[in-house]
């Protein structure tokens, strides 16, 4: 029989790098001589050497810990199939879960890219990205809808856009975020055109018909007209664009004229 500090043993033997999230001065302190130690946390506070951002909020601490494992891929701190440790706080105060965890390269979705990267606040961008999750899941009552989120540098796509019809955003301050938004977002997903958001989460407008120059821009061939003007306006400007799309179902995002993400969101 094994006792309690041999199974933990053998949770943390051959690792590749043990993962500290947002540690207390006092608990990393204790790490100190390690070099494969890594932070993963909203601010380096502890002067760590090796740091990850962790932008969000994460309540959940399997996803926070997913989240931060993206991050180290993106950085190349870790690769696919390197092993991790990774320490965090599930309830209130310091370190009390440690979990051992596989790099798979399944779990480089793109999306710590996208948040982190976008011009927009990181919340925002998480925010309006999970509108669209939730929509492609459960559809408008039932039936699958599409929609296109134009999400930053909303004054320069207000220029290159124009309405399909009265924008119900017109006169009113919601941001995405709110639950009621939400709903009205998802209501809203039924009608034509694309919603713009501003960096900071405000909805500036519904039914914009996107205007982009077209040429430069690197879809792959097969999507439709809302996939080439969701990618294009986000060459010609400076936002970014997460679509749902009706027929597949997936959503996708684009940055600076690319596709950089597909999921699936059954998946996710
Ligand atoms: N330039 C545009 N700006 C804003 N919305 C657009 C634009 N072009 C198309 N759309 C919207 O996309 C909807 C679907 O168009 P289309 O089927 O060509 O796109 P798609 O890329 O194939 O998307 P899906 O996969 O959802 O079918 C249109 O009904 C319209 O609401
Ligand atoms: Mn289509």
């Amino acid at each position: 029989m094994a006792t309690l500090a041999e199974l933990l043993d053998d949770l943390v033997a051959d690792v590749d790098g043990v993962f500290l999230f947002s540690p207390s001065a006092s608990y990393y302190e204790r790490f100190d001589s390690r070099d494969d130690l890594v932070v993963i946390a909203p601010e380096n506070t502890v002067d760590a050497e090796t740091f990850v951002r962790l932008p969000l909020e994460f309540t959940n601490v399997e996803d926070r810990i997913k989240f931060g494992i993206e991050g180290a891929m993106d950085e190349n701190i870790v690769e696919e199939g390197d092993t991790v440790i990774c320490s965090a706080s599930m309830f209130d105060g310091d370190a009390d879960t440690l979990t051992r965890v596989r790099v798979g390269e399944n779990m480089r979705s793109g999306v710590y890219d996208l948040i982190v990267n976008s011009r927009a606040d990181p919340n925002v961008v998480r925010d309006v990205f999970e509108v669209a999750v939730e929509l492609g899941k459960k559809g408008q009552k039932g039936k699958p809808v599409g929609a296109l989120f134009v999400v930053g540098d909303a004054g320069k796509v207000m220029n290159k856009s124009r309405p399909l019809s009265y924008n119900p955003f017109e006169k009113s301050h919601v941001h995405v975020g709110d639950p009621i938004v939400n709903v009205m977002l998802k209501e809203f997903s039924r009608l034509d055109g694309a919603f713009v958001v501003s960096d900071s989460g405000k909805i500036v407008s519904a039914y914009r018909y996107l205007e982009p120059a077209a040429e430069g821009v690197d879809i792959p061939k097969g999507l439709g007209a809302r996939h080439m003007a969701g990618g294009a306006i986000t060459r010609d400007t400076n936002a970014i664009a997460i679509v749902l799309s009706e027929s597949d179902g997936l959503v996708r995002a684009f940055k600076g004229g690319k596709l950089i993400l597909e999921i699936d969101p059954e998946d996710y």
